[in-house]
């Protein structure tokens, strides 16, 4: 019953133009909550998303977006998922925008590739270059993040489960696997604030160990900005808030174009 209803879902999208609404998407995911510990479920959610993006769907112009859930997401995962997806801003299917203060943002293996503007230049710039977060073939090997930014309080949190590929002491998180995941986070924060920027300077903390393959929050929030210069705060905690396991600040100085050009 189940394929027959996703494949039913399928037909429908098929039919609609373009990409399926966030709305829709929530909608299909709430759903499919019952299963959510089918893989086979989430495999298909995925491609019906797929499949819509394109008007023809064997030749899909639009990238995997790696901020969607797949089946390698536990469950404690994907209930954090849930919670904040469900507080952004959404469209009906009627069209009207409902308010929520938080946004999710998708996440590519190349975000030059897919920025507006960003395709040429992503060319010039190491055609074959990954983001190396992004670019583990096996889900849930590495980092399987999800990045939401509050609008309104200009702070920023991500959903972190790190996997079995992020090793540091034994069964436990690697300390660059941490600083990368808070470099992804805050300079995605920092890039969403103030436009292109580099990190200058990333000081840590590391409190407490992070368990390999358990569910993090990281929360990112801004301090100041000082002309070409915006400071964070990033604090990693586990989901229930009550352990603190890393503390860390970070600077980030504006870029031109230029500066990536070595120019
Ligand atoms: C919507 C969002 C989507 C985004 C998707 C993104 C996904 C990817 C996310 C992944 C994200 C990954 C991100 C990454 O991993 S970025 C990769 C790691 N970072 C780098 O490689 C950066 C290398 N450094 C540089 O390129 C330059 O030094 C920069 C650009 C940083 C500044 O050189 P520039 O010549 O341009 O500027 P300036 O030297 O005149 O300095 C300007 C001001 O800054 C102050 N200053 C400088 N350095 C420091 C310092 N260390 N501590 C304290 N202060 C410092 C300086 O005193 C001055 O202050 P003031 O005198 O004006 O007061």
């Amino acid at each position: 019953m189940l394929r027959q209803g996703l494949l039913m879902a399928r037909g429908l999208c098929q039919l609609m133009s373009n990409k399926l609404s966030d709305s829709l998407h929530r909608n299909i995911m709430k759903h499919l909550n019952g299963n959510t510990r089918s893989g086979y479920a989430w495999t298909s959610l995925q491609n019906i998303r797929a499949v819509t993006m394109s008007p023809w769907p064997f030749t899909p112009s639009q990238p995997r977006d790696y901020s969607l859930p797949n089946a390698s997401w536990s469950s404690e995962m994907q209930r954090l998922y849930e919670h904040y997806n469900n507080m952004c801003e959404m469209e009906t299917e009627g069209g009207k925008k409902i308010k929520g203060a938080w946004r999710r943002l998708p996440s590519y293996n190349r975000s030059l590739k897919y920025a507006t503007g960003g395709q040429c230049l992503s060319k010039l710039l190491q055609g074959k270059a990954r983001i190396f977060t992004r670019n583990i073939e096996e889900q849930g090997a590495g980092f399987e993040y999800v990045v939401f930014i509050n609008k309104q309080e200009k702070t920023c949190v991500c959903v972190f489960q790190a996997g079995h590929l992020l090793e540091g002491p034994p069964g436990h998180v690697h300390g660059g696997a941490i600083a990368t995941i808070i470099d992804s986070v805050t300079g995605t924060h920092a890039t969403y604030l103030s436009g292109p920027v580099m990190t200058a300077n990333l000081t840590i903390n590391y409190r407490s160990p992070i368990p390999l393959g358990s569910v993090v929050l990281v929360h990112s929030s801004l301090d100041k900005t000082e002309g070409r210069k915006t400071f964070l705060s990033c604090q990693v905690t586990n989901t229930d808030g009550s352990k603190m396991h890393t503390e860390a600040t970070g600077l980030f100085v504006s870029i031109g174009v230029g500066h990536l050009l070595g120019l």
